[in-house]
């Protein structure tokens, strides 16, 4: 294996060239900090990024150090005592902070989506999981119940589910932790998205599952332009689906750029620990041969 290293000239904290002006972003994310109204401490310290159509954006970092927070300003669901204090998050070049709250209910599902862990708490346990994605479908899309119906369980086949029909009857005690996460991401796109948050979508799943759903969002990515937030802290997972990532610590970006850079030839002293750490894992397993030669 070559190391990247080689061919990339040493920076500090990189930045990554933005798309052109022809590929606006989908989502921008400008020196965002975060607050505490309670504490009043300052828990994220300045975090930017872009996503245009197609593009996967990592976010990395140790547990408590803001990733979490961070997509929920991008969703416009902080906790009740965090705040924006800083910066600005734009969806489709509109600064998220002029919308009222109608017009965030429209952008929600439709332009920007989210997945996050433990799916059964983000489905309600007493309806049919179909019909809580037809439901969404019906809302956001205007179609018809019959169609909204016809709707759901395509989207539960595209997410893989072997039998579609029998899942959308099924409630969530019935169905495993995968099926669950997969319900999960067939509600996020039901509406076709743009963008899709997912926030530690397959970290409470066993590997061989946690493949399959990283395969399918980065099928999604592929056949729909989808763009990808993922929030891990797994860098195989990163690794695997990203083309650029964030290294966050205590609040603060320590470390940004293309992700087999970052991982070949980390800059910044933590993220070097946190290569070492993932490295009894085989991280090189999960680069594509392109990426790792
Ligand atoms: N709802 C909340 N109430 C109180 N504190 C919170 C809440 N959500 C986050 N925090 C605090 O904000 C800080 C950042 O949390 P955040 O969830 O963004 O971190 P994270 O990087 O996503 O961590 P993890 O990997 O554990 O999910 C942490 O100190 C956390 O304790």
């Amino acid at each position: 294996m070559t190391l990247l290293s080689q061919h990339t000239a040493p920076e500090q904290t990189r930045t990554v060239a933005t798309a052109g002006p022809s590929a606006p972003p989908v989502l921008a994310v400008r020196d965002v900090r975060i607050s505490d109204r309670v504490t009043e401490r300052e828990i994220v310290r300045g975090v930017s990024f872009e996503l245009t159509p197609g593009k996967a954006v990592g976010i990395v970092g140790e547990s408590g150090s803001g990733k979490t927070l961070t997509c929920r300003a991008a969703l416009g669901i902080l906790p009740p005592h965090f705040e924006v204090t800083g910066g600005s998050v734009e969806i489709d070049g509109t600064d998220i902070a002029t919308l009222t709250p109608p017009q965030w209910a429209a952008l929600r599902g439709s332009t920007i989506s989210a997945v996050f862990q433990d799916p059964a708490s983000y489905l309600n346990p007493s309806i049919r999981v179909g019909a809580q994605i037809a439901e969404v479908v019906r809302v956001k899309k205007g179609l018809k119940r019959r169609e909204a119906r016809h709707r759901a369980v395509e989207l539960l086949r595209a997410v893989r589910l072997s039998d579609p029909e029998l899942v959308y009857g099924q409630y969530t005690y019935e169905l495993s932790g995968g099926m669950l996460q997969r319900v999960l991401i067939a509600a996020a796109i039901a509406a076709d998205p743009r963008a899709l948050i997912a926030d530690e979508a397959t970290t409470a799943l066993d590997v061989t599952v946690q493949a399959e759903i990283l395969d399918l969002l980065a099928e999604l990515r592929e056949r729909s332009g989808l763009a990808l937030v993922v929030v891990s802290h797994d860098l195989a997972v990163v690794a695997h689906l990203c083309d650029e990532v964030l290294v966050m610590r205590q609040g603060e970006v320590v470390e940004h750029g293309p992700t087999r850079a970052v991982l070949y030839d980390p800059q910044h002293e933590y993220t070097r620990l946190l290569i070492a750490e993932h490295d009894q894992y085989g991280l090189e397993k999960f680069l594509t041969p392109k990426e790792a030669s």
